[in-house]
């Protein structure tokens, strides 16, 4: 489910610019069970509280004041992923349930829903590391958003998922991320005297649609940006 302005229960702001979007409904849901857009309202209602509160702790722990990047969120690009990883061979170590890479999104609070090991953090060291599931907590992702915003003092965490548990996996992962409207700068406390920022700035939602044309090379929305020499 991601962020779709066509939904009542998102309270999308009513100057919101719709012309990024494309006609509505935007996400597809089950009909059984009969609760489960509500259920799933309801954890992104706490998620996304959370992750507004991490936020500002996020721009506490960079010496800014701590409403500082309140006023990016007033619709974030925000997406919760419900993921099934079936079980796969131990042996065949080619087999990935997601492959390495790193979210779009400021970060990305994932719960892992089942007792089932399969997440794995690259470290600074290029080393795997597992983060397996704890119970009551979630694993903090940082995404590219902070990355790009903080010159770089928080780095994005590349990510793996292999489910060689033998069972099933279930997860969810909630990405958080700027309103697609927001320009994204770096943060003056990230930045020494004298020193250029490695980024320029960029519009939240420019960036977010750029990469993902890049990323989805066979999406239909890809191969025409392509064809028009946009990506
Ligand atoms: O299922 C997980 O633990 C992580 C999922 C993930 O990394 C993603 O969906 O981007
Ligand atoms: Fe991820």
């Amino acid at each position: 489910m991601a962020d779709d302005p066509y939904e009542p229960e998102q309270q999308a702001p009513s100057d919101l610019d719709m012309s990024t979007y494309p006609p509505g409904p935007l996400n597809q849901w089950p009909a059984q069970p009969p609760d489960f857009r509500h259920t799933i309202y309801e954890y992104r209602a706490a998620v996304q509280a959370c992750s507004a509160v991490l936020l500002r702790l996020v721009a506490l722990g960079l010496d800014l004041p701590e409403e500082y990047f309140d006023h990016m969120l007033s619709f974030p690009m925000a997406g919760l992923r419900a993921l099934h990883y079936p079980p796969q061979a131990a042996t065949a170590e080619d087999t990935i349930g997601i492959g390495a890479h790193a979210d779009y999104s400021w970060f990305t609070l994932v719960n892992q829903l089942s007792d089932t090991p399969a997440l794995e953090v690259l470290n600074a060291n290029g080393h795997w590391v597992a983060a397996p599931p704890v119970p009551g907590s979630l694993v903090v992702n940082v995404g590219d958003f902070l990355e790009r915003a903080t010159n770089d003092r928080f780095v994005s965490t590349v990510h793996r998922v292999r489910n060689i548990s033998g069972r099933e996996r279930y997860s969810l992962a909630y990405f958080f991320a700027p309103s697609q409207n927001v320009m994204i700068r770096t943060v003056p406390t990230c930045v020494a005297e004298g020193e250029t920022p490695k980024y320029e700035d960029v519009k939240a939602g420019d960036w977010q649609r750029e990469r993902l044309l890049r990323a989805r090379v066979n999406h239909p929305a890809s191969i025409a940006a392509k064809a028009r020499g946009e990506i």
